[in-house]
This record gives C-alpha cells, sequence and structure tokens, in this order.
C-alpha cells in the first residue's frame, strides 16, 4: 500500500465567517502528481494556501508529514517591484539552510548557477526581477523550488500567462520530479494539458466533485456536475446578497 503524504478530513476552510471550500476528506499519496482544478473562485487557491500552512482551516484536518514544502504562489501575488535580481530570489530557496541574510558560499553560488540552468535561464543571475518576462519570471520560480528540495511541491497556476514553449519546459520540470518521487500538486486550468500530463486530479466547485484517476475524473458527467455546483453557488450568494440589503444601497449609490 502507498505511503500518504497530506491527508483531508471534513476540511472546511473560508475567510472570516465565509466557507469557501468545504467537505474535503481524502489523502494524497506520497510521490503523486495531482492537477487541482475548478472554475475560478472554486477554492483552489484557498486549498493550497491551507496545504502549505498560510491559511487555517475553519473546521476539520489538513495534515501533511513533508519535511519541507515549496510552495509557488500565483505570480499575480507576487511584489515585483522588490529591487532584487535573479540570483537573490532564486537564492531565497536556500533559506531553510541559510536563513533569510545568511551568506551564500561557493557551494551555494555553484547551485543557484545549475538551478538557472535547468529552466534555461542561463546567465541571467543579475538581472532585476523586474526586467524579466512573465515567462521568464516563472522560470527562476521554479529554479528556487529545485533550490527547496523539498518532499512535497504546490504550484498555483504556473501555466498562467506563459508561452506554450515555456509550459511544455515547465511539465517537464514537474514530471522530473514527480519521478524523483516528490509530491506534487498544481493548479491548472487547462484541461487538455492535465489529461495528458498528470496522473491524479482533484475536481473542485466549492467542495470536492470528484477525486482521483485523471480518466476518470474529468468525464463529461463530473464537469457537468461541476459547472451546475457552481452556478447553483454563484445564485445562492446573489439572493444572499439581495435578501442582505446590499444590493438596494449599491443600487441607490
Ligand atoms: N483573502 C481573501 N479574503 C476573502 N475572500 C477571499 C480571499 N481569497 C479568496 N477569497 C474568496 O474565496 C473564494 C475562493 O477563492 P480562490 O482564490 O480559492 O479560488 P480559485 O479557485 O483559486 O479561483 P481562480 O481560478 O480565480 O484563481 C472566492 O470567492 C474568493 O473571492
Amino acid at each position: 500500500m502507498s505511503e500518504t503524504c497530506l491527508t483531508f478530513d471534513r476540511l472546511a476552510l473560508g475567510y472570516d465567517r465565509r466557507v469557501v471550500l468545504h467537505d474535503l476528506t481524502g489523502e494524497l499519496c506520497k510521490g503523486s502528481l495531482t492537477a487541482v482544478v475548478g472554475a475560478n473562485g472554486s477554492g483552489k487557491s484557498t486549498l493550497m494556501k491551507a496545504v502549505a500552512g498560510i491559511l487555517q482551516p475553519m473546521s476539520g484536518l489538513c495534515r501533511h508529514d513533508a519535511s519541507r514544502i515549496a510552495y509557488l504562489p500565483q505570480q499575480a501575488e507576487l511584489d515585483r517591484s522588490f529591487p532584487a535580481q535573479v540570483h537573490e530570489l532564486v537564492g531565497l530557496g536556500l533559506w531553510p539552510k541559510r536563513g533569510l541574510l545568511g551568506w551564500h558560499t561557493k557551494q551555494d553560488k555553484l547551485a543557484i548557477v545549475r538551478a538557472l540552468h535547468a529552466v534555461g535561464m542561463d546567465g541571467l543571475e543579475n538581472t532585476p526581477i523586474d526586467a524579466l518576462s512573465g515567462g521568464q519570471l516563472q522560470r527562476c520560480l521554479f529554479a528556487r523550488v529545485i533550490l527547496q528540495d523539498a518532499g512535497l511541491i504546490l504550484l498555483d497556476e504556473p501555466f498562467n500567462a506563459v508561452d506554450s514553449a515555456t509550459t511544455a519546459d515547465l511539465v517537464r520540470l514537474i514530471r522530473h520530479w514527480h519521478a524523483e518521487g516528490r509530491t506534487i500538486m498544481v493548479v491548472v486550468h487547462d484541461i487538455e494539458l492535465v489529461r495528458r500530463h498528470f496522473p491524479q486530479t482533484l475536481l473542485l466547485a466549492g467542495q470536492p466533485i470528484a477525486w482521483g484517476e485523471t480518466a476518470d475524473v474529468l468525464c463529461e458527467k463530473n464537469l457537468r456536475l461541476a459547472r451546475q455546483v457552481e452556478m447553483d453557488r454563484v445564485a445562492a450568494a446573489q439572493n444572499a446578497f439581495c435578501a442582505s440589503g446590499h444590493y438596494a444601497q449599491a443600487a441607490q449609490s
């Protein structure tokens, strides 16, 4: 039997008192590669934040047994104006070893150069991060993940706004990490990409719709159910908004 890396038990997540994802129960096996899919607002990023330990459950359990986690949030959540160069951004992957203000040894510098080589960014060590394209930045963030050397890797929409060549390179890296036995969860919007490269899929719509082998999960019946649950959820939220009186206030202003 495969070992478990991540366990959810009746997990409910949300913000303030609003639940955005509920009733998630299940396990992720060590060494598995799972795509997390669902419509906008279905709770994918929220789940990644909970696994990363940034968001506490409202109820239920979210537990992992990885000694190290690498978490890559959506690019939109990164501050690109921060005055840093590529080697500094990538070198942050070493902070568990060196601390945030630690000096990098000769070996560390070599490791940064190697990681940049692995993502096709040779020679860009001293480039300011605000001069990078979206695809180049994503490659650098993957180089940082390489240095983090984590057993559990969480990637939130890594293929967003990157071209097909970059997507292919990033998928190759993810498959390489998978072959190394790491456990990987990736939020992906491109269903065809998921079908091609991800053995396992978790389909969300504010609750789990299906979870398991990708071919089974992404059948027409489940996708239709996810759309229906999503539409019901949006309608319920609109009704609650109208009933609260905010709608009348908004219409008057
Ligand atoms: N910090 C926050 N405070 C309050 N509500 C939030 C916060 N972050 C997300 N939400 C809300 O939680 C719900 C789920 O958001 P989440 O970002 O998890 O969705 P998602 O499935 O990742 O969507 P997308 O595909 O658009 O990235 C949405 O209704 C969103 O508005």
